[in-house]
């Protein structure tokens, strides 16, 4: 979780669940963990160690927190978001201040810390099609040293589908935050596919969920910022050069909607329709997977 960017922007930048990679005397400044399961979710230590100072993050009210499954789209929505509560088209004081956070998280929901829900912290879930999210996931693992090693694609393919990730089942995460929905109004949902169709728009949405008032030009200027290709190139928002990567992955890699049309077999995309439709069924949440 990262207070204050995600997209690593202004002052206060700070990661949660945060340590470092230097675990138990290892001399390697970042390894590969394995996974193990963790209060019923599939985890791996670097993201559970620190887990009492995880639970007892005291959230400020005006904490804005940008959560998400994975290689969902959260450091494209943390940066629009970063970018609303800062940019004037120059940038002003606020923009060196603490206030208001940004706090990104892949937390399942009934992981977040109560502070959050006991401070009503408006909330960004961000989601986007699992098969893009899982051919995503594959390649990030591949790079970020510190998850496990994911293997060849068939076998990582199952894993996803048994949930068997850092930070656990896409489906579960997905339809458990859509369901705290009911009971907790300050959440908002962001698709990443309508973000890729129409920036601007959904710039406008979270504008409005935020309370938050831009002209039409500063928008303009924004979504024009978070292009991929622009983000591409900044590297306060693509992590590729940090450590715990090797760099033969991109961490902004395509950016597209539909890119698992490159990896999935026939076989697996049937497989795919079949356990989606069963693991859906009872959410009211709607996605195109055909995309
Ligand atoms: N501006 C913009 N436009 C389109 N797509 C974008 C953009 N910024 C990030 N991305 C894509 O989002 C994917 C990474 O998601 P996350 O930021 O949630 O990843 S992470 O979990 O924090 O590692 C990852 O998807 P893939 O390219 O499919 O791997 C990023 O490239």
């Amino acid at each position: 979780m990262d207070a204050r960017g995600g997209a690593n922007m202004a002052a206060g930048a700070c990661s949660f669940p945060a340590r470092s990679g230097n675990r138990k005397g290892s001399v390697k400044p970042f390894f590969r963990d394995e996974l193990f399961e963790f209060k019923g979710i599939w985890m791996n230590h670097y993201f559970t160690d620190n887990w009492d100072n995880v639970q007892s993050f005291q959230a400020k009210p005006d904490d804005i927190v940008i959560s998400s499954f994975p290689r969902s789209g959260s450091t494209w929505t943390s940066y629009i978001t970063d970018l609303l509560c800062a940019y004037t088209g120059v940038q002003h004081a606020n923009f060196l201040l603490n206030s208001p956070r940004l706090v990104k998280t892949h937390l399942p929901v009934q992981f977040m810390p109560k502070s959050f829900w006991e401070k009503n912290c408006k909330i960004v879930y961000v989601a986007r099609n699992p098969k893009d999210v899982v051919v995503s996931y594959y390649h990030l693992e591949q790079t970020l040293l510190l998850h496990p090693e994911p293997g060849d694609w068939s076998s990582y393919f199952q894993r996803f589908l048994q949930g068997k990730m850092v930070y656990g089942s896409w489906f579960d995460h997905v339809t458990n935050w859509w369901k705290k929905k009911e009971t907790y109004s300050n959440l908002h949902f962001v698709f990443y596919e309508d973000l890729v169709k129409d920036t601007k728009r959904e710039i406008d949405r979270l504008c409005s969920f935020l309370d938050l008032f831009r002209s039409s030009e500063e928008k303009d200027r924004i979504a024009a910022k978070v292009q991929f290709d622009q983000m591409k190139t900044n590297p306060s928002v693509n992590f590729t050069t940090v450590s715990a990567f090797d760099s033969t992955h991109d961490f902004l890699r395509k950016g597209k909607v539909g890119n698992w049309k490159n990896y999935f077999t026939v076989a697996q995309n049937e497989e795919f329709d079949k356990d989606f439709e069963k693991k859906m069924k009872n959410t009211t949440l709607e996605f195109c997977t055909a995309l």
